[in-house]
């Protein structure tokens, strides 16, 4: 303490009951996190212990859940094999929050070789017990060393005789007296299964003790990681996709290895075998210095990878002081974009040279792969091509549409398409449009492909392509014209003749989309009670009185074909009233064939047309 000028500076008091509720309800998740801290600092010792020593850092833990020690069966005794501490540093150290050995303190940057950097993770352990012990043979060869710390904020460091350190191995062993409410926490089958957690792909050997004196092992080869899989290729493969088939309960469509190595970022996606909810978190597992960070990997994935679970490792990228998240500097958006790059290449590299497996992939994330490229230009111009669109010649991929033209025409709604679908010429066809994102990708194909164009097509529009009847059939198809508008009136359809393929075909129902609107409006308006019934009786009204430019009367269109033999058949029929049910049955099988709701009058028109029909066809007189 210095007097200067007069006050007097003194060192910053720490409440550490204040400090460990910070800790354990503001900073961790949980009080089971003490167990991950533990194995942090016995992990870091050891690597630095390696580094004095020169050994290969494959030293060990031990870790002894409540009950596996006879002479003490309340105890948790956590042993690490590290470079331990001496009188001096366990009083420094240990005590102070925020004081880390692991941390250059000037430039306040972790050192890779270790995970710790903040100073307060020894702390956790209160979140458990009332008494920490800590025992510690250095490396260095100073006297060992017993260090108590007590969460009323007091703590005692000293050294240990002869006779108490006498077979005390080089290393550190943390004792911990869980308070009655916190001992599941430090139970044997609880402390394994955090251990496997956290620990499983740990550098160094970790292994728990069981109640009879044998143990559990706790270490796994990090398969996700290419060193630690087996040298020969066919089965690192499989042990890869065994991994996968593990980690999503599936068996996965694809891996694709990641690496990015100036974050020391590395491990693998597995392309999911099912399209996952939309809005779905990108999960999966993450490990800082092979030691479970959490399992949320929204921060290092871009957004529009959900179609993958990501297993990685990173040695390079910061974590917060939870160790639960990473921090969100330049290194891990730089290496959130090379892992969205690896992902894109992989796409067009498959799109490229395994069509077949693409395929696959992309019948099941296809409507993903869509929402996705409609915000990036980078993935649309990689899967657009891929993509399959509905065309009136058949499904085909945008791709092999292009091939047969450069100029893409396409309907912005499913009823446009349906309506028009059979007639349209099969060499120039025209795209459904009205599928989520379609006619969004659609739309922006020429900013995303050189050459071509796009244009959206009306259904009615599609009517002036087909060909009016030959010249000298004209006065006959006029007053076939005029005889089936008359019938149609009450049905708010218009009739035209054209010659059109196929000839089977015999006619088509064509409203275009403010057509439909009119109709369903009428359709609901019918149907509403009254009240709402007004309301829509208005706006069709205040529609129709619009000032301004006149909007184009909407009609709907029953064009009938003058290659069929029947609707020949019938220009000729003078029977008014065959006629009229004939017309009739018509325009229902041309709704029925666009697949469009039958209204309420159609229903009408096409029972009592059909009872007609069936009088007629039995010869019974009405
Ligand atoms: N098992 C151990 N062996 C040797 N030294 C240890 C051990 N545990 C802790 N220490 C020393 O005590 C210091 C403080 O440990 P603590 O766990 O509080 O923080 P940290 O590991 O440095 O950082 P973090 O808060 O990020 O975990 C460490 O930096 C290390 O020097």
């Amino acid at each position: 303490m210095e007097n200067t000028g007069g006050s007097l500076v003194r060192p910053f008091q720490v409440d550490l009951g204040g400090v460990v509720d910070l800790l354990s309800r503001h900073i961790y998740s949980g009080a089971h996190v003490y167990l991950r801290e533990l194995l942090q600092n016995g992990r870091d010792a050891i690597a630095a212990r390696a580094k004095v020593a020169g050994q290969d850092g494959r030293g060990n833990i031990e870790i002894f859940p409540v009950g596996t020690v006879p002479e003490a069966p309340d105890e948790f005794v956590f042993r690490d094999a590290g470079q331990g501490l001496s009188a001096a540093e366990a009083g420094e150290l240990l005590a102070t929050v925020g004081k880390s050995s692991k941390r250059d303190d000037v430039l306040n940057l972790r050192d890779e070789d270790f995970l710790g950097q903040f100073g307060i993770g020894l702390l956790s352990c209160f979140m458990v017990s009332d008494r920490i012990v800590v025992r510690s043979r250095s490396v260095h060869g100073h006297p060992p060393v017993e260090w108590t710390g007590s969460a009323d904020g007091t703590f005692a460091v000293r050294e240990l005789s002869e006779a108490e350190s006498a077979g005390m191995a080089i290393g550190t062993e943390v004792r911990l007296s869980p308070r009655p409410d916190d001992a599941a926490l430090l139970s044997a089958e609880k402390v394994l299964s955090l251990a496997r957690r956290f620990g499983r792909y740990l550098p160094v050997e970790v292994r728990v003790r069981r109640a009879d004196g044998t143990w559990d092992a706790v270490n796994e080869p990090a398969v996700f990681l290419p060193q630690d899989r087996p040298a020969d290729e066919r089965s690192a493969a499989g042990v890869l996709e065994e991994f996968g088939a593990e980690l999503l309960g599936n068996r996965p469509l694809e891996t694709i290895e990641l690496s990015v190595p100036a974050t020391g970022t590395q491990g693998v996606a597995y392309v999911l075998p099912f399209a996952p909810p939309p809005g779905s978190r990108r999960s999966g597992e993450l490990y800082l210095g092979r030691m479970l960070l959490g399992e949320d990997l929204s921060e290092l994935l871009p957004e529009w990878a959900y179609f993958v679970r990501c297993v990685l490792n990173t040695e390079g990228l910061r974590p917060t002081a939870s160790r639960e998240q990473l921090v969100a500097d330049e290194a891990l958006e730089y290496t959130r974009e090379e892992i969205g790059k690896a992902l894109r290449r992989w796409i067009v590299q498959q799109a490229t040279t395994r069509p077949a497996r693409f395929e696959r992939f992309v019948a099941v994330h296809h409507l993903g792969l869509k929402s996705m490229a409609v915000h990036d230009d980078d993935l649309a111009a990689a899967v657009l091509p891929w993509l399959t669109v509905e065309t009136s010649a058949g499904r085909m991929t945008v791709r092999d549409y292009l091939d047969q033209s450069r100029h893409v025409r396409y309907v912005e709604t499913v009823d446009e398409f349906r309506q028009i679908a059979a007639v349209v010429p099969p060499d120039h066809p025209v795209i459904n449009g009205g599928y989520t994102y379609e006619s969004d990708l659609l739309r922006r194909l020429p900013l995303l492909i050189d050459g071509v164009t796009v244009e959206q097509v009306q259904a009615s529009s599609i009517l002036d392509e087909l060909a009016p009847p030959p010249m000298d059939d004209r006065s006959s198809t006029s007053a076939l014209e005029r005889r089936a508008a008359a019938v149609l009136a009450e049905l708010g359809s218009d009739a035209l003749v054209r010659s059109f393929r196929p000839d089977d075909v015999t006619a088509l129902y064509v409203a275009d989309a403010a057509a439909i609107r009119r109709i369903e409006r009428t359709e609901v308006r019918d149907s509403a009670p009254a009240v709402w019934a007004e309301v829509l009786g208005g706006i069709e009204s205040s529609l129709a009185g619009r000032t301004g430019p006149k909007p184009r009367r909407t009609t709907a269109q029953l064009c009938l074909n003058w290659q069929n033999s029947m609707i020949r058949q019938l220009s000729g029929l003078d029977d008014q009233l065959v006629f009229d049910r004939s017309v009739r049955l018509i325009y229902i099988q041309a709704l029925l064939a666009g697949h469009r709701p039958l209204s309420r009058a159609d229903r009408t028109v096409m029972t009592t047309a059909m009872s007609d029909l069936i009088q007629l066809s039995v010869g019974i007189t009405g």
